[in-house]
C-alpha cells in the first residue's frame, strides 16, 4: 500500500542537507536502540552527497554506532572500482572515509572491473542475491526492510537509475536490474527496482535547486510512475519529500501554500 507523500520545505539546499542529516542521525540511533542495528540505502547525486557531507560535519554523528549500520545503494554507475563518478566513491569521499563503518556492512554495488566483468545484468543479479541473503524471515520478501531509503530526484523525475519509460521502471519482479542506455551518463547502471524501494520503512526523496522544481511538481501532481519514476517511490510507513524553496517553487498551491504575509 502506498503512503501519501509528506513534504518538508527548507529555506535553501545547505539548510536542507543539514536538517536531513540531523533527521537521519536520529532515525539511525532510534533504529539501533529498538532493533539492535540499522539499515540505510544511500543515493548518489548532488543532494545525496550534500547530505552525507553535512552528516560528516555534524558533531551528533558520533551518536551513531557505526559498527551496527548496514549501508546499501539505490543505484550505481557501472564503472571501474574507484572511478570518481561511482556513487560509492563519492559517498566514501563525503562521509564513509571519515567514520568507523564496518567494511563488511558497506554493501557497494559491483564495479565494471569486478567479478562479473562488464556483464551488468550479472552484476545486478549478484546484488539481488546479496540483498536476499540479508533479508530475514521477518522481512517477508527478498530484500531487508530498510529503515531509510534515500533517493535524489533527477531533473527528469528519475530516481535511483529508474529513468522515465525505460524497462527498469516497469520491472515488477526482480529487485535489482541492469540499466542499458540511460539518458544520463554513464549509460550503463545498476538499480534497485520500485518493488525493492517500496520494501523500505521510510523513503526520503531529496530535491534541492531550481532544476528540480519541475520534476517535483510533476511527480507530486499525480503523474504515473512510468513517465515520472519519482511518483512511484514510496515507503511502507512513510514517504517524505525533503525540498528546498527553489525545488518547491512550482508545486501546486494545494501542496505547498505560499507563506502568508
Ligand atoms: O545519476 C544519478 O542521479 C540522481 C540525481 O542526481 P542529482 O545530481 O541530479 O541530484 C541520483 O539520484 C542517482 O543516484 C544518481 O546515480
Amino acid at each position: 500500500m502506498s503512503t501519501a507523500p509528506q513534504l518538508v520545505v527548507h529555506r535553501d539546499k545547505e539548510l536542507m542537507a543539514q536538517a536531513a542529516a540531523a533527521r537521519l542521525i536520529t532515525k539511525i540511533v532510534d533504529a539501533q536502540a529498538s532493533r539492535g542495528s540499522a539499515s540505510v540505502v544511500l543515493t548518489g547525486g548532488r543532494n545525496g552527497n550534500g547530505l552525507l557531507a553535512a552528516l560528516a560535519a555534524a558533531p551528533a554523528r558520533d551518536a551513531i554506532d557505526w559498527s551496527r549500520l548496514d549501508l546499501w545503494w539505490g543505484d550505481e554507475r557501472f564503472l571501474p572500482e574507484g572511478d570518481p563518478e561511482r556513487n560509492v566513491t563519492q559517498a566514501r569521499e563525503a562521509l564513509l572515509d571519515s567514520v568507523p563503518v564496518d567494511p563488511k556492512r558497506v554493501h557497494a554495488m559491483p564495479a565494471s572491473d569486478g567479478p562479473h566483468g562488464t556483464d551488468v545484468d550479472a552484476a545486478a543479479a549478484a546484488y539481488a542475491e546479496e540483498l536476499a541473503a540479508a533479508a530475514g524471515p521477518e522481512n517477508h520478501g527478498p530484500v531487508p526492510t530498510f529503515d531509510v531509503l534515500m533517493l535524489g530526484v533527477g531533473p527528469d523525475t528519475h530516481v535511483a537509475s529508474l529513468f522515465p519509460e525505460l524497462p527498469a521502471v516497469r520491472e515488477t519482479d526482480r529487485t535489482v536490474v541492469g540499466v542499458h542506455g540511460a539518458p544520463k551518463p554513464p549509460p550503463t547502471r545498476v538499480t534497485l527496482t520500485l518493488p525493492a524501494i517500496r520494501a523500505a520503512r521510510e523513503v526520503w526523496l531529496l530535491a534541492a535547486g531550481e532544476d528540480k522544481a519541475q520534476a517535483a511538481a510533476i511527480a507530486l501532481s499525480g503523474a504515473g510512475e512510468i513517465q515520472a519514476p519519482a511518483a512511484g517511490a514510496y515507503g511502507r510507513s512513510r514517504t517524505l519529500w525533503l525540498l528546498d524553496g527553489a525545488a518547491a517553487s512550482q508545486l501546486p498551491r494545494s501542496l505547498y501554500p505560499p507563506a502568508s504575509a
